[in-house]
């Protein structure tokens, strides 16, 4: 008996946008139930995979599937997939009801399941309360989530999320989160494209880091994440007052570079900051005249696999 295709396999895929490359050699299989983060720098090639899983792209070269089928020339495949794009697109006019009436029909859902289905997305994106708002009048947090639920109406297997919580405050990321976490209980694969490291960290099973169109690294989160476990901590360094250009050139000796362009926080990545702890390290660049007001120590996370994953694979336009 052949065995089951998984939820989505894409093998050696190109895109290019007129005759600029997106995306090259872009292999990944995605299994049921499983929620991959997609990092990387801006023009990295997120949204170009994600519209290539959507089947809103054809690839150039390579291919695209999903439960074994064509996402961009079949409408079944088409159908188990639910897409989130990056920009709000919602009829700003209607109510989250009304919207979400509309998408269904788009979607469609035969007449009789329509209003069930739009009853069980407003549960699942906690929007009872909202139900018969206007959605232009709602907050971009509560319209972001009117989105995802948008694409649920069908019940996807695959959903695809852009940068969900882009722009949003505190409070309304925890309630994106919560959404997300309760798709993934129910079993849903979901990919989703972010700059946020911790959300990365608390939502994905997977990690795919893209640079200059390529996935540079893919793998488990524990599996990634297991050598930054025993790895010596990171070092920030918190500046207050004048920073003259002795003083940098000490902290730079001492494995830190700035963090912002005023050049306030600096960080060392870990291994670097000569071993020291964070008190005998603070002293020691007080020392050499650093006007430290506070050194934060941490374990390395994501972030600092992104980092080095990064610093190992240059951009291509200056690779050797
Ligand atoms: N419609 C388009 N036409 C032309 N070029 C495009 C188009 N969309 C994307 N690109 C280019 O393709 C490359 C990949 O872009 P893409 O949007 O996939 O990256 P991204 O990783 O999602 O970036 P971001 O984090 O900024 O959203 C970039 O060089 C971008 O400028």
């Amino acid at each position: 008996m052949q065995a089951a295709p998984p939820l989505a396999r894409v093998e050696g895929a190109a895109l290019s946008y007129r005759d600029r490359p997106a995306l090259s050699g872009v292999d990944l299989v995605l299994e049921r139930g499983t929620t991959l983060a997609l990092l990387g720098p801006n023009g990295a090639g997120k949204t170009s995979l994600i519209r290539l899983l959507a089947g809103r792209l054809r690839p150039d070269a390579g291919s695209v599937r999903v439960l074994g089928g064509d996402p961009q020339s079949d409408r079944g495949t088409r159908r188990t997939i639910g897409f989130v794009p990056q920009e709000i697109a919602l009829y700003p006019r209607l109510t989250v009801a009304e919207n979400l009436d509309v998408f269904a029909r788009l979607a469609g859902l035969p007449r009789r399941e329509r209003r069930e289905a739009v009853a069980a997305v407003l549960g699942r994106c906690a929007l009872a309360a909202v139900t018969d708002r206007i959605v232009a009048t709602l907050s971009g947090g509560y319209q972001r989530r009117v989105n995802i639920a948008a694409s649920l109406l069908a019940s996807p297997d695959l959903i695809l999320l852009d940068e969900p919580t882009q722009g949003v405050d505190l409070e309304a990321r925890a309630a994106i989160h919560a959404v997300l976490a309760s798709l993934r209980a129910g079993g849903a694969g979901l990919v989703v494209s972010t700059h946020d490291f911790s959300e990365a960290e608390r939502l994905a099973d997977r990690v795919a880091i893209l640079a200059d169109g390529t996935i540079r690294r893919e793998g488990s989160l524990t599996e990634l994440m297991r050598p930054l476990t025993s790895a010596p901590p990171e070092h920030e360094a918190v500046l207050e007052g004048v920073l003259d250009a002795a003083a940098e050139a000490a902290l730079r000796r001492a494995g830190f570079s700035p963090l912002d362009g005023d050049h306030r926080l600096w960080r060392a990545d870990h291994g670097a900051a000569g071993g020291l702890d964070g008190a005998a390290l603070l002293a020691a660049l007080r020392q050499a005249g650093v006007p430290a007001a506070e050194i934060r120590v941490r374990r390395p996370g994501l972030e600092a696999l992104y980092r080095d994953v990064l610093a190992a694979a240059p951009p291509l336009e200056t690779a050797a």
